[in-house]
């Protein structure tokens, strides 16, 4: 980091926010395979967090690597990368009031780990979204597990490249053995604690 770039404050502190929202800012981070249901689940649990009155948004992993992150592969560090500039994205999010929901396959532990440092541990909760390679490839939404079989597309996680499961996540649903109302209501009873006003903590 440049030592003349210093950081400012400003006038307006992230409490201040989350009081005037009447609910805390968090990042509720989902991991898992293309195709487990992360952005299913992270978009029906937006709804839900919308339709009580909180602030809201979503974070996407291919609609990020379609704009703020169209330079970036899907190599070790392509990957690192994008999930070091959506953590800084998504703190600003979180300093800014908003509930943020995030969606990536995230596949590397340490580059989890990174994320909670960026966001700061009181901020962030994990959710593994569990599903086998052998059920997210029949789900095959997009058609890419079938391109990774088809040496289309390299580095494809799950197929050429690693997904390491969580070590110790907030939650954990199984896209396999629930339904989607399932696996919402149990994010939510997780995530109700935690969203409440700092000064009610
Ligand atoms: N090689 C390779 N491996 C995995 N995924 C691939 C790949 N190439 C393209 N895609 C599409 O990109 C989406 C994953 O992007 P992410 O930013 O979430 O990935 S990562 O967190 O940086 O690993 C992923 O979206 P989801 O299916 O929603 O997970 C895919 O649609
Ligand atoms: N229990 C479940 N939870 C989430 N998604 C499910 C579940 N059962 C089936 N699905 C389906 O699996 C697919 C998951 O796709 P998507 O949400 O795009 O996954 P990802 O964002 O992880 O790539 C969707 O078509 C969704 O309807």
């Amino acid at each position: 980091m440049n030592k003349n770039v210093i950081q400012q404050n400003y006038n307006i502190t992230v409490n201040e926010r989350r009081q005037q929202n009447k609910h805390n800012s968090l990042l509720i981070w989902f991991t898992g395979l293309s195709g487990s249901g992360k952005s299913t689940l992270a978009n029906q649990v937006e709804v839900a967090l919308h339709e009580h009155g909180l602030r809201t948004y979503v974070l996407d992993g291919d609609n990020i690597r379609r704009g703020l992150n169209t330079d970036l592969d899907f190599t070790p560090e392509g990957r690192k990368e994008n999930l070091r500039r959506i953590a800084e994205t998504a703190k600003l999010f979180i300093d800014a009031g908003v509930v943020t929901l995030a969606a990536f396959i995230s596949p590397l532990q340490k580059d989890r780990e990174n994320i909670k440092q960026i966001v700061g541990e009181d901020n962030f909760i994990e959710i593994y979204v569990k599903a086998s390679v052998e059920a997210c490839e029949k789900r095959d939404v997009k058609g890419l597990y079938q391109k990774a079989r088809d040496g289309e597309i390299k580095n494809f996680t799950g197929i050429s490249a690693p997904y390491e499961e969580p070590k110790n996540p907030d939650v954990v649903v199984n896209s396999e053995k629930q339904t989607i109302a399932e696996s919402i209501q149990i994010i939510m009873d997780q995530i109700k604690t935690k969203l409440e006003l700092p000064s009610h903590e």
